[in-house]
């Protein structure tokens, strides 16, 4: 137990800095920005987050803290001063900015967490390509989008990949690493030594439709999904089946809420373009109505289930 508790403590408070990668710009401070940003500061990273306004980037920050408050106390119950330091430290590692191009102007490695659209990734990558140095290092966090695809808007396909981080970022322990047919075994090295010393476990992933998690995650919501559009169960019982059933931590439907249902149509659109004729990818008009009602899921307060206002 107590070698237990001092993995974790080290998982949360290492400072191993990768020397190749020492100022990490996150674009996009929402859900998978914000997370990654926090643990990239607390491991010795300095981080700036880009967003497209101040106010987001304020909530980015806010959503931050809180979080950083919670791995504080669970690092030092009992001291006070240890986790004011912390937080001081961390937070001190860490700048927001609305202005992408000053801030890639200086920095080793960019992680894209915006919106799960290709045509605006490949804008925001093709606008920092001739902006960034030669040497920095260009990652995507994209759920469901060919890395290649999103890189073909540089010129800097072998200094391009993946890095998938899973959510809530300061909880789930995996980071893939993935890498299309350019990238070069030093690109590769320096995304998956920066996810070891952000504390997470790395595996590699080919450029495959969903890498190796989503390409088994997606289907499976999918289908629960439909299960509930079809009415052959309630959507606490489909949960409360995988739950207890399967053992999964949440279930499939509060997962979809937990994810962020615009980011779920965003996915179902994309493979639907890509994959016509199969029809688990059809539009799924539950999953239409709510997010045109704004039911975003639980970062909006609603999607399949009510959620109380964060
Ligand atoms: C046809 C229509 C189809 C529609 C659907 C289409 C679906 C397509 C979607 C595809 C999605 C793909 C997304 C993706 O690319 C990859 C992903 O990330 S998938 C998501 C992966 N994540 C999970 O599966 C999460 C599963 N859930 C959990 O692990 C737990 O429930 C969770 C840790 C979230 C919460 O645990 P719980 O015990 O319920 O709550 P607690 O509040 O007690 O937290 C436990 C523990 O963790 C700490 N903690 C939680 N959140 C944070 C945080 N943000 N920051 C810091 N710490 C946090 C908390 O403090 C607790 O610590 P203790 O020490 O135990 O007190
Ligand atoms: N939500 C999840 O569980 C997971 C999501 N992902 C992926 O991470 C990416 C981000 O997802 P979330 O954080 O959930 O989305 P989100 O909607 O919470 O955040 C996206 C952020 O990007 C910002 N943004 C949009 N366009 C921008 C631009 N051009 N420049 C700067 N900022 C911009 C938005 O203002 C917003 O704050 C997506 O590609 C998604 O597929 C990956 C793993 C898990």
């Amino acid at each position: 137990m107590a070698f237990a508790t001092g993995m974790i403590r080290r998982a949360f408070s290492m400072s191993t800095t990768n020397q190749a990668v020492k100022h990490v710009t996150v674009i996009g401070g929402g859900l998978m920005g914000a997370g990654i940003a926090q643990v990239a500061a607390q491991t010795g990273h300095n981080v700036t987050v880009v967003d497209v306004s101040e106010d987001v980037l304020k909530k980015s920050k806010d959503s931050i803290k809180k979080s950083l408050e919670r791995v504080a106390k669970k690092q030092n119950p009992e001291d006070e001063k240890a986790r004011a330091n912390f937080m001081t430290e961390t937070m001190s590692r860490l700048s927001m900015n609305t202005n992408v191009e000053d801030v890639a102007k200086s920095t080793d490695l960019v992680i894209e967490a915006i919106v799960e659209n290709l045509d605006i990734k490949k804008k925001l990558f093709s606008s920092i390509d001739s902006i960034a140095p030669e040497h920095t290092i260009f990652a995507s966090n994209t759920s469901s989008i060919p890395i290649k695809e999103i890189a073909s808007a540089t010129k800097r396909l072998d200094r391009f990949g993946g890095l998938h981080f899973f959510n809530p970022v300061p909880v789930m322990k995996l980071v893939e690493v993935i890498r299309t047919p350019e990238t070069s075994d030093t690109t590769f090295s320096t995304l998956a030594e920066f996810g070891k010393a952000m504390g997470k476990t790395t595996v590699e992933a080919k450029d495959t439709p969903g890498f190796i998690v989503n390409r088994l995650l997606v289907p499976y919501m999918m289908e629960a999904v439909r299960m509930l559009e079809r009415g052959d169960a309630s959507a606490k019982d489909i949960d409360t089946a995988m739950k207890l059933g399967a053992g999964y931590p949440m279930g499939p439907i509060q997962l979809s809420d937990y994810v962020g249902l615009d980011t779920c149509q965003f996915i179902v659109k994309g493979w639907h373009e890509k994959h016509p004729d199969n029809p688990l990818f059809n539009p799924c008009p539950l999953l239409d109505k709510l997010v045109s009602e704004g039911k975003l899921g639980m970062k909006s307060g609603e999607g399949f289930y009510k959620y109380n206002k964060l």
